[in-house]
Protein backbone atom coordinates (compact mmCIF):
# COMPACT_ATOMS: atom_id res chain seq x y z
CA UNK A 1 0.00 0.00 0.00
CA UNK A 2 1.48 3.49 -0.78
CA UNK A 3 2.20 6.12 1.67
CA UNK A 4 1.24 8.90 -0.12
CA UNK A 5 -1.28 10.31 1.88
CA UNK A 6 -4.92 10.37 0.29
CA UNK A 7 -5.95 13.38 2.19
CA UNK A 8 -3.74 15.88 3.09
CA UNK A 9 -4.25 18.94 5.10
CA UNK A 10 -1.45 21.64 5.76
CA UNK A 11 -1.33 25.09 7.89
CA UNK A 12 -5.03 24.96 7.51
CA UNK A 13 -7.19 27.96 9.07
CA UNK A 14 -10.91 28.26 9.16
CA UNK A 15 -12.85 31.14 10.68
CA UNK A 16 -16.96 31.57 9.89
CA UNK A 17 -17.29 34.39 8.72
CA UNK A 18 -18.77 36.99 11.66
CA UNK A 19 -16.99 34.86 13.90
CA UNK A 20 -14.32 36.27 16.54
CA UNK A 21 -11.85 33.56 16.55
CA UNK A 22 -10.66 30.86 14.31
CA UNK A 23 -13.33 27.55 14.11
CA UNK A 24 -10.28 25.64 13.28
CA UNK A 25 -6.43 25.73 12.91
CA UNK A 26 -4.67 22.50 12.17
CA UNK A 27 -1.60 22.38 11.20
CA UNK A 28 -1.20 19.12 9.21
CA UNK A 29 -3.46 16.24 9.15
CA UNK A 30 -2.95 12.88 6.85
CA UNK A 31 -4.82 10.23 5.89
CA UNK A 32 -3.21 7.13 4.14
CA UNK A 33 -5.10 4.75 1.57
CA UNK A 34 -7.23 2.19 3.04
CA UNK A 35 -7.01 3.97 6.60
CA UNK A 36 -10.40 3.96 8.48
CA UNK A 37 -10.32 6.60 10.95
CA UNK A 38 -12.63 7.52 13.56
CA UNK A 39 -13.39 11.32 14.62
CA UNK A 40 -14.34 12.94 17.77
CA UNK A 41 -14.87 16.25 19.48
CA UNK A 42 -17.51 17.70 21.75
CA UNK A 43 -20.26 19.40 19.80
CA UNK A 44 -19.33 22.41 18.23
CA UNK A 45 -15.71 22.03 18.07
CA UNK A 46 -15.52 22.22 14.24
CA UNK A 47 -16.25 18.32 12.78
CA UNK A 48 -18.63 18.99 10.21
CA UNK A 49 -16.55 22.16 9.72
CA UNK A 50 -13.74 19.96 8.90
CA UNK A 51 -15.33 17.87 6.82
CA UNK A 52 -17.15 20.73 4.79
CA UNK A 53 -13.34 21.67 4.35
CA UNK A 54 -12.35 18.19 2.99
CA UNK A 55 -15.13 17.52 0.47
CA UNK A 56 -14.03 21.29 -0.92
CA UNK A 57 -17.85 22.75 0.47
CA UNK A 58 -16.31 25.12 2.47
CA UNK A 59 -12.99 26.43 1.35
CA UNK A 60 -9.98 27.83 4.07
CA UNK A 61 -8.51 30.91 4.82
CA UNK A 62 -5.48 29.81 4.62
CA UNK A 63 -3.32 26.55 4.01
CA UNK A 64 -4.09 23.79 1.41
CA UNK A 65 -6.86 20.27 1.58
CA UNK A 66 -5.50 18.29 -0.54
CA UNK A 67 -7.08 15.08 -2.14
CA UNK A 68 -5.54 12.82 -4.08
CA UNK A 69 -2.41 15.02 -4.22
CA UNK A 70 -5.40 17.76 -5.71
CA UNK A 71 -5.77 21.53 -4.02
CA UNK A 72 -9.30 21.77 -3.98
CA UNK A 73 -8.65 25.24 -3.74
CA UNK A 74 -7.24 25.48 -7.22
CA UNK A 75 -9.72 24.36 -8.88
CA UNK A 76 -12.61 25.87 -9.91
CA UNK A 77 -15.97 25.77 -8.41
CA UNK A 78 -17.28 23.54 -11.18
CA UNK A 79 -14.25 21.32 -11.40
CA UNK A 80 -14.13 21.27 -7.79
CA UNK A 81 -18.03 19.51 -7.62
CA UNK A 82 -16.61 17.03 -10.61
CA UNK A 83 -13.94 16.43 -8.46
CA UNK A 84 -16.01 15.65 -5.43
CA UNK A 85 -18.40 13.49 -7.09
CA UNK A 86 -15.63 11.16 -9.28
CA UNK A 87 -13.83 10.81 -5.80
CA UNK A 88 -15.66 11.65 -2.44
CA UNK A 89 -19.19 9.43 -0.60
CA UNK A 90 -20.45 12.07 1.38
CA UNK A 91 -22.93 11.08 3.92
CA UNK A 92 -24.04 14.31 5.19
CA UNK A 93 -25.55 14.66 9.12
CA UNK A 94 -29.03 16.06 7.24
CA UNK A 95 -28.69 13.34 4.31
CA UNK A 96 -29.14 16.16 1.97
CA UNK A 97 -31.34 13.54 -0.03
CA UNK A 98 -33.62 14.72 -3.46
CA UNK A 99 -36.67 15.50 -1.59
CA UNK A 100 -38.92 14.96 -5.00
CA UNK A 101 -36.55 11.51 -6.43
CA UNK A 102 -37.88 8.04 -5.49
CA UNK A 103 -34.96 6.07 -3.26
CA UNK A 104 -33.38 4.34 -6.09
CA UNK A 105 -33.00 7.48 -8.04
CA UNK A 106 -31.31 9.45 -4.86
CA UNK A 107 -28.72 6.19 -4.76
CA UNK A 108 -27.75 6.77 -8.43
CA UNK A 109 -27.22 10.60 -8.59
CA UNK A 110 -23.52 9.88 -8.36
CA UNK A 111 -23.66 7.70 -11.63
CA UNK A 112 -25.37 10.21 -12.87
CA UNK A 113 -23.21 12.89 -12.81
CA UNK A 114 -19.80 10.89 -12.87
CA UNK A 115 -19.20 8.53 -15.66
CA UNK A 116 -16.31 7.34 -13.48
CA UNK A 117 -18.41 6.22 -10.45
CA UNK A 118 -20.68 4.79 -13.11
CA UNK A 119 -18.27 2.50 -14.88
CA UNK A 120 -16.78 1.81 -11.14
CA UNK A 121 -20.71 0.53 -10.56
CA UNK A 122 -21.41 -1.32 -13.59
CA UNK A 123 -18.14 -3.25 -12.98
CA UNK A 124 -19.90 -6.64 -11.80
CA UNK A 125 -23.69 -5.33 -12.64
CA UNK A 126 -25.83 -3.23 -13.82
CA UNK A 127 -25.99 0.32 -11.78
CA UNK A 128 -29.41 -0.17 -10.89
CA UNK A 129 -28.56 -3.82 -9.69
CA UNK A 130 -25.67 -2.52 -7.83
CA UNK A 131 -27.74 0.19 -5.85
CA UNK A 132 -30.14 -2.53 -5.18
CA UNK A 133 -27.41 -4.55 -3.95
CA UNK A 134 -26.59 -1.97 -1.18
CA UNK A 135 -29.68 -0.86 -0.39
CA UNK A 136 -30.36 -4.39 0.60
CA UNK A 137 -27.00 -5.36 2.22
CA UNK A 138 -28.24 -2.03 4.48
CA UNK A 139 -31.85 -3.80 5.13
CA UNK A 140 -33.93 -1.27 2.46
CA UNK A 141 -35.80 -4.06 0.24
CA UNK A 142 -37.89 -3.56 -2.63
CA UNK A 143 -41.13 -2.28 -1.57
CA UNK A 144 -39.02 1.04 -0.66
CA UNK A 145 -36.96 1.63 -4.39
CA UNK A 146 -39.92 3.55 -5.99
CA UNK A 147 -40.72 5.36 -3.10
CA UNK A 148 -39.78 9.17 -2.55
CA UNK A 149 -37.96 9.55 0.11
CA UNK A 150 -39.77 11.35 2.17
CA UNK A 151 -42.20 8.78 3.14
CA UNK A 152 -39.06 7.39 4.60
CA UNK A 153 -38.49 7.19 8.43
CA UNK A 154 -35.03 9.06 9.09
CA UNK A 155 -33.36 5.96 9.76
CA UNK A 156 -34.13 4.83 6.54
CA UNK A 157 -32.78 8.19 5.06
CA UNK A 158 -29.80 7.33 6.89
CA UNK A 159 -29.66 4.43 4.86
CA UNK A 160 -30.68 5.70 1.62
CA UNK A 161 -27.70 8.51 2.27
CA UNK A 162 -24.82 5.79 3.14
CA UNK A 163 -25.79 3.90 -0.46
CA UNK A 164 -25.63 7.28 -2.88
CA UNK A 165 -22.37 7.63 -0.77
CA UNK A 166 -21.28 4.24 -1.62
CA UNK A 167 -21.83 3.76 -5.30
CA UNK A 168 -18.82 3.66 -7.53
CA UNK A 169 -16.68 2.79 -5.07
CA UNK A 170 -15.15 6.58 -4.06
CA UNK A 171 -11.76 6.11 -2.83
CA UNK A 172 -12.72 8.72 0.43
CA UNK A 173 -15.50 8.22 2.29
CA UNK A 174 -17.03 11.05 4.44
CA UNK A 175 -19.20 9.91 6.81
CA UNK A 176 -20.78 12.86 9.50
CA UNK A 177 -22.60 11.28 12.67
CA UNK A 178 -24.18 8.68 9.95
CA UNK A 179 -25.70 6.05 12.60
CA UNK A 180 -27.31 8.36 15.04
CA UNK A 181 -30.39 8.03 13.75
CA UNK A 182 -30.09 4.04 13.65
CA UNK A 183 -31.02 1.42 16.49
CA UNK A 184 -28.07 -0.79 17.97
CA UNK A 185 -29.10 -4.00 15.42
CA UNK A 186 -28.96 -1.25 12.18
CA UNK A 187 -25.72 0.68 13.87
CA UNK A 188 -23.71 -2.63 13.58
CA UNK A 189 -24.99 -3.97 10.11
CA UNK A 190 -24.64 -0.66 8.71
CA UNK A 191 -21.14 -0.24 9.93
CA UNK A 192 -20.07 -3.69 9.07
CA UNK A 193 -21.22 -2.70 5.45
CA UNK A 194 -19.65 0.60 5.38
CA UNK A 195 -16.25 -0.76 6.60
CA UNK A 196 -16.92 -4.07 3.96
CA UNK A 197 -17.43 -1.77 1.08
CA UNK A 198 -14.66 0.23 2.17
CA UNK A 199 -12.43 -2.46 2.25
CA UNK A 200 -13.42 -3.98 -1.45
CA UNK A 201 -12.59 -0.66 -2.71
CA UNK A 202 -9.66 0.19 -0.54
CA UNK A 203 -11.48 3.23 0.26
CA UNK A 204 -10.62 5.75 3.05
CA UNK A 205 -13.03 6.52 5.29
CA UNK A 206 -13.06 9.53 8.25
CA UNK A 207 -16.21 8.74 10.17
CA UNK A 208 -17.58 10.92 12.91
CA UNK A 209 -19.28 9.74 15.90
CA UNK A 210 -20.00 10.63 19.53
CA UNK A 211 -20.34 7.22 20.25
CA UNK A 212 -17.05 6.35 21.28
CA UNK A 213 -18.19 2.23 21.49
CA UNK A 214 -17.89 2.52 17.55
CA UNK A 215 -13.98 3.48 17.79
CA UNK A 216 -13.05 -0.33 17.97
CA UNK A 217 -14.49 -0.81 14.63
CA UNK A 218 -11.58 1.96 13.02
CA UNK A 219 -8.15 1.61 12.69
CA UNK A 220 -7.17 5.35 14.19
CA UNK A 221 -9.13 7.29 16.21
CA UNK A 222 -8.41 11.13 16.39
CA UNK A 223 -9.93 13.57 18.88
CA UNK A 224 -10.40 16.81 16.80
CA UNK A 225 -9.00 18.69 19.56
CA UNK A 226 -5.25 16.84 19.18
CA UNK A 227 -4.97 18.37 15.62
CA UNK A 228 -6.90 21.66 16.18
CA UNK A 229 -4.83 24.30 17.95
CA UNK A 230 -8.25 26.92 17.84
CA UNK A 231 -9.61 24.28 20.32
CA UNK A 232 -6.05 24.60 22.58
CA UNK A 233 -6.61 28.58 22.14
CA UNK A 234 -10.22 28.44 23.18
CA UNK A 235 -9.64 26.65 26.31
CA UNK A 236 -6.66 29.10 27.41
CA UNK A 237 -9.11 31.90 26.36
CA UNK A 238 -11.93 30.67 28.61
CA UNK A 239 -9.64 29.35 31.91
N1 LIG B 1 -22.92 27.96 8.76
C1 LIG B 1 -22.31 28.43 9.85
N2 LIG B 1 -22.16 29.77 10.03
C2 LIG B 1 -21.51 30.26 11.11
N3 LIG B 1 -20.99 29.49 12.08
C3 LIG B 1 -21.11 28.15 11.97
C4 LIG B 1 -21.78 27.56 10.85
N4 LIG B 1 -21.73 26.21 11.01
C5 LIG B 1 -21.09 25.99 12.17
N5 LIG B 1 -20.71 27.14 12.75
C6 LIG B 1 -19.97 27.29 14.01
O1 LIG B 1 -18.74 26.59 13.92
C7 LIG B 1 -18.46 25.91 15.13
C8 LIG B 1 -18.24 24.44 14.84
O2 LIG B 1 -19.46 23.87 14.35
P1 LIG B 1 -19.52 22.40 13.76
O3 LIG B 1 -20.89 22.16 13.26
O4 LIG B 1 -18.38 22.23 12.81
O5 LIG B 1 -19.23 21.54 15.07
P2 LIG B 1 -19.39 19.96 15.32
O6 LIG B 1 -18.19 19.55 16.11
O7 LIG B 1 -19.63 19.26 14.03
O8 LIG B 1 -20.69 19.93 16.21
P3 LIG B 1 -21.80 18.74 16.39
O9 LIG B 1 -21.06 17.59 17.02
O10 LIG B 1 -22.80 19.36 17.30
O11 LIG B 1 -22.34 18.42 15.03
C9 LIG B 1 -19.63 26.19 16.07
O12 LIG B 1 -19.25 27.24 16.93
C10 LIG B 1 -20.73 26.63 15.14
O13 LIG B 1 -21.57 27.57 15.77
Amino acid sequence: MSDQPVVAVERLRFQWRGATAPCLDVDSLHLLPGERVFLHGPSGSGKSTLLGLLGGVLLPKSGSVRLLDTDLAALSGRARDRFRVDHVGFIFQQFNLIAHLPVLDNVLLPCRFSQRRHARAARERGVKDEARRLLDALGLGASVLDKPVTQLSVGQQQRVAAARALIGQPEILIADEPTSALDAERQADFLQLLLQEAAAGGATILFVSHDRRLAAHFSRELALAEVNRASTQRAEDAA
